[in-house]
Order: structure tokens, then sequence, then C-alpha cells
């Protein structure tokens, strides 16, 4: 990474056997430079030690009792989506009918529809798949010297774990480069999920805000297509979905949306 060297690594079986399995040796956060500029040193993404113990505790317990993961705050994104729906107002795509046919265009969705809307939920992940915002996640470091795999990974060596889906796991099964929700559906169209797609990483330093994400994604998602339909003003080919900067992230393009209430 710039000057320094980096252990990177690759494949699902020796990312889990890193950050799960070996989760305590790898938990710590490399001085990114980028991430150093923007917090100056400070905060849970970017120290170690006891200081981010204490702060990731602090976290994990402010967002459980700010609601995080449980019923409440599936209510406070039902009310936010509503909102979004005011700010906005899709032809019969295969989602839209997937969500007309199983919860109607009045009702709020529920994180209980997820199961009975495989198709949305893949392409959900699907999405998350292709746009691949933190494909190598957000490098750790080794704050001690660690033995993994015979090898050893001295102290104070950035360590970053490859977990875009595209370049490993797909590679040689899927079409990496095409957009397919059927990369997490089975051939009766039932959601197939795929244990190697980590896109919030895994372990003990993993993001803490998953179980938020994943609900605001899908309830977002699934109110927005309930009452719009979203065209490209210029048509679907003049969009380009290849991201327009890759680095440590992908940044996807920025374009105009036209939401045309149903
Ligand atoms: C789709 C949305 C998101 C994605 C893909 C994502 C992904 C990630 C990834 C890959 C990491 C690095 C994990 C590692 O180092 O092993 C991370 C860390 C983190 N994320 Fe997220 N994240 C998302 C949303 C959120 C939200 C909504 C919050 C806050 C509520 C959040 C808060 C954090 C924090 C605080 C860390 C640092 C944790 C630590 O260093 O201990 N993220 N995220």
């Amino acid at each position: 990474m710039g000057l320094q060297r980096v252990v990177v690594l690759v494949g699902f079986e020796t990312v889990k056997e890193a950050l799960v399995d070996q989760a305590e040796d790898f938990s710590g956060r490399a001085p990114v430079p980028f991430v150093y500029k923007a917090t100056r040193g400070y905060g849970i993404v970017i120290s170690n030690g006891e200081r981010w113990r204490q702060m990731r505790r602090f976290t994990l317990t402010t967002l459980r009792d700010f609601g995080m993961g449980r019923k409440k705050m599936e209510s406070w994104i039902q009310e936010e989506s509503k909102h979004l729906v005011d700010l906005l107002r899709e032809n019969k795509y295969k989602m839209q009918k997937e969500i007309d046919d199983v919860i109607g265009q009045t009702r709020s969705p529920t994180m209980e529809d997820r199961k009975s809307l495989p198709f949305t939920n893949a392409v959900i992940h699907e999405a998350q798949r292709f746009l691949d915002i933190t494909p190598i996640s957000v490098p750790h470091y080794s704050t001690s010297d660690i033995i993994f795999k015979g090898y050893i990974i001295p102290k104070v060596s950035v360590v970053t774990e490859l977990i875009s889906l595209n370049v490993i796991y797909f590679y040689h099964r899927f079409f990496p480069w095409t957009f397919n929700p059927n990369h997490f559906l089975d051939k009766n169209g039932n959601f197939n999920p795929n244990p190697a797609f980590i896109p919030f990483s895994s372990g003990k330093r993993a993001c803490v805000g998953e179980p938020l994400a994943r609900m605001e994604l899908f309830l977002f998602v699934v109110t927005l297509l309930q009452h719009f339909t979203f065209s490209s003003p210029e048509g679907p080919d003049s969009v380009d979905i290849s991201p327009e900067f890759s680095s440590f992230g992908n940044i996807p393009r920025k374009y105009e949306l036209v939401a045309t209430p149903r």
C-alpha cells in the first residue's frame, strides 16, 4: 500500500481462518493514511488496543440501545421509508411484480417479508456484490507477531483481506462482471445464500453497522419500488455502471434517475 508492503489474505477459507479462527490476532487496524487523515487518529475505525475495545463495546451497546437489529428499529426505518416516498413518488419488472404479488402496494414491508421475496433479496445481494464498495475491506494490522498457516507475519505489518467475491469465488463459477440476481438464487428461484459473501467483513473488526445497513437496504428498496417506477432520462444504455474511481473503494458514478409515482 503505497511504499508499504502488504500481506493480502486471498480466498474465502483463508480470510475466514484469519478473521474468525484467529480473530484476536487479526483484530488490529492499519494506520491507512486516508482514514488517518479523515479521523486524525481518533475514533473506532482507526484505533487499536484497549481504546478500540472500549469504543467498539460502547458503539455496539449504543447501536443496540438505539434499537439496531430490533423490532423498534424496523418500525423507524419503515417510517423513514415513508418519508422517502413523500420525497420521490417502474415498470412491471420482476422485482416490482414480486413485491406487488406478496405484499401489495400499501402495506409497509417488514423484515419477515424477506423470506417471501427471494428475487428482491437476491437483487439486493447482487447489487452489493456487483458494486463491491470495499473490495479489500479496511486494512488490518498485526499488533504483535502472528503465526498464520506456518508463516510469521511480523508485528506492525499491514494485513488486508480481499473480501470481494468477484475475483476469488465467483470467477470460475459465475460471470462476475455481469449483474445477475441468479448468482443468489437456486434453480427453483429460492434464495441461495453464499457463505463467501462478506461485504461487511467478518471477525472482531467486522462492520458494527451490518444489521442496521441490511435492514435499511431491504426496507428502503421495497418501499421505494412499491410506490415508484425508476427510469433513466436517457435510457438504461446511457448509464455506465462501472465505478468512477477504483482504489481502496469502488465509487459509483453519479447519474440522474427519474422516479415516477405508480
Ligand atoms: C452497506 C453498508 C455498509 C458496508 C458495505 C460496510 C462495510 C464495512 C467494512 C468492510 C468494514 C471493515 C471491517 C473490517 O475491518 O474487517 C466496516 C467497518 C465499520 N463500519 Fe461499516 N459498512 C456499512 C454500513 C455501516 C453503518 C450503517 C455503520 C454505522 C451505523 C457502519 C459503521 C462501521 C464502523 C464503526 C466500522 C469500524 C469498526 C471497527 O473498526 O471496529 N457501517 N464497514
